[in-house]
């Protein structure tokens, strides 16, 4: 953040420096206004070395403007004054103020400085730039306007400056109460405006865009005024102002959203994307509002005011550099880099991890009701099952345990990013992995219920033999299908399988494993060696798995969960 612009009163300042006409006081008393009302600092290590200044963004960028542009000696002014009482910025009235008295002097000078607008509706005079009080009339109080209008309009922040000085006896008087207790907030003087300028960060632009095609509609909430929002929106793509929408709603005010009743605050919520002049209240209310709609909410603060949004939202993301530790403490994610651009990074493995976890649980689903289905029925009908508890747990073993690796390292896709979200209520096993994976179990438990009871008749082997055929074809059938599992959706399969290291040395280990079991555990397994032509009979079988999953994959399924259909029916 930098000061970019510098008004006294209606007059602007040439390279937001003070011009040689302007008076003495005025100076010192901007010098009191910046460098005393701030919770920033100014450290300098060595006389003549460049001073360190620390603080909030707005803070530094106003303490380094008045070093560097209108000449502060920080060292000095605190020898001088010495301040009474002090009210701390808050977002709610978004200024700070300050009393003082000068050192040789009973004069009490109270500063305030914030929110352009607010700072002006305090004031009833301003200073011209000679350094003569001028009483403010409606023509130039709306020449103020406009001047902070114009430079919202160019995203700048505008804040303002205010002055009064009192006798220390009629503040007594006036207000009843110890001087410097409470600051006088009227009929103040205007010192003058800035307006900073906080240029969007690169990258910002392209990561609002990535959420956008990714259906995550971005709201901006900020205390900045409705013109500056508007301006910084549209520059970071927030706002398209080729929307019609654009006066539609898209853009309110703290208070107005506060003061909306219920049910219209739940209509027009969809439709704002930016909330200016908005507090820390406004910001949980909003969250909470898109909540009971329905809507998964993450939020991105830094400051103290954005905390309880950030507690309150499904996902809580705060800035690991520039945020303040109530808002780290509130959050469930610290973005390390401070980097709006990183929120695509999350969004993208949130939803491949979301992805990798469906496609294990459609794979298992496959194996294990095949599974359950063929010993259930052999066991029923010929009082025996085919698949032994060794050749069962080395299933499960192979299924599960290197399964879930293969199928877990799948990394993030592009088409990830080209999906709407997934709602709060939709359930982790949708439609098209039902249709999926029941076809599947069914081909598996077709072909291998055949093997049960005509295996011996088609390949004209022993019971024994038999058995192995089935155990062989069934674990071949799932690593066929491993493949399968690797898209919910799309028909090939094979898309940056060579890619994934791990995938295919799992498989690989699985199918020298398999060999291994069939060939030489004879003893272990309860196995009998196969044949060339019965291997390849089993992997003929099996094979058959991506046919399917192809076909399978061009039936349409409804968008409604099939529960609900069901549901719906039935009542
Ligand atoms: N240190 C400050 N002193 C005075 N006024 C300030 C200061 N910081 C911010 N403001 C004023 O308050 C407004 C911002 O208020 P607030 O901090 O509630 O909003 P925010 O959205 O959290 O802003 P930020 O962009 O700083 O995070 C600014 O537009 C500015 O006018
Ligand atoms: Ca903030």
């Amino acid at each position: 953040m930098k000061v970019t612009k510098f008004f006294l009163a209606q007059e602007a300042m040439k390279d937001e420096k003070a011009s040689p006409a302007v008076s003495s006081d005025i100076l010192e008393f901007f010098y009191q206004g910046v460098g005393l009302n701030t919770t920033g600092s100014i450290y300098v290590p060595t006389s003549g070395m460049t001073p360190e200044i620390s603080g909030s963004p707005t803070e530094k960028s106003l303490l380094s403007w008045a070093v560097s542009n209108l000449g502060m000696d920080m060292e000095e002014l605190k020898r001088s004054c010495t301040v009474l009482h002090v009210v701390a910025f808050n977002s709610e009235k978004k200024r700070s103020g300050i009393s003082l008295k000068k050192k040789n002097s009973n004069a009490v000078h109270v500063h305030w400085k914030g929110a352009a607008e607010m700072i002006l509706a305090m004031c009833s005079s301003y200073y011209g730039s000679t350094g003569v009080i001028q009483v403010m009339g409606e023509g130039e109080r709306m020449k103020l306007e406009e001047i902070i209008k114009n430079m919202a309009d160019q995203s700048l922040r505008c804040i303002a400056f205010a002055y009064g000085q009192f006798q220390e006896e009629d503040l007594e008087k006036n207000d009843g109460e110890e001087a410097g207790q409470k600051l006088k907030e009227d009929g103040l003087t205007l010192l003058g405006l800035v307006g900073l300028k906080d240029p969007c960060r690169p990258g910002v632009r392209k990561a609002v865009e990535a959420c956008k095609n990714a259906g995550v509609s971005i709201k901006m909430i900020t205390g900045d005024n409705i013109f500056t929002a508007r301006a910084i929106a549209t520059e970071c793509g927030i706002l398209d102002p080729s929307d019609p929408n654009l006066n539609n709603g898209a853009v309110v005010e703290g208070v107005e959203f506060r003061n909306y009743i219920v049910e219209e605050r739940m209509e027009k919520v969809d439709r704002i994307s930016v909330m200016a002049r908005s507090s820390p209240f406004d910001k949980l209310l909003m969250v909470q509002c898109l909540k009971q709609k329905g809507h998964v909410v993450a939020v991105t603060g830094d400051g103290t005011n954005d905390a309880p949004a950030l507690k309150e939202a499904d996902v809580g993301l705060s800035m690991g550099i520039q945020g303040t530790e109530v808002a780290k403490e509130s959050s469930d994610i610290v973005i390390l880099d401070d980097n709006f651009a990183t929120v695509v990074t999350v969004l993208r493995w949130g939803r491949c991890v979301y992805t990798n976890i469906q496609k294990f649980i459609q794979f298992q689903l496959t194996v294990n009701i095949a599974a359950l289905v063929i010993n259930f029925i052999a066991a029923a009908s010929a009082g025996e099952v085919p698949l032994t508890t060794v050749q069962l747990l080395w299933v499960n073993l192979i299924m599960d345990t290197l399964g879930a690796l293969a199928l877990a390292t799948d990394r993030p896709t592009e088409e990830l990013m080209k999906n709407p979200p997934v709602g709060r209520n939709q359930p982790l096993i949708m439609n098209a992995m039902w249709r999926n994976l029941v076809a599947q179990s069914l081909y598996q438990i077709f072909v291998l219920l055949i093997l049960q009871f005509k295996g011996n008749v088609i390949f004209g082997v022993n019971a024994d033999v038999k058995n192995t055929l089935i155990f062989n074809t069934f674990v071949l059938c799932q690593v066929f299908n491993e493949f399968n599992a690797r898209k919910l959706e799309k028909k090939n399969v094979f898309e940056g399988v060579l890619k994934n290291k791990l995938f295919l040395g799992i498989i690989g280990i699985t199918i020298v494993l398999q060999v291994v079991m069939v060939e030489f555990l004879k003893k272990f397994a309860d196995t009998e060696r196969l044949n060339w032509g019965q291997w390849g009979a089993c992997i003929g079988i099996a094979i058959i798995s991506w046919p399917i999953g192809w076909v399978v994959k061009c039936i349409p399924v409804p968008e409604k969960q099939l529960f609900d259909l069901l549901k719906r029916r039935s009542s």
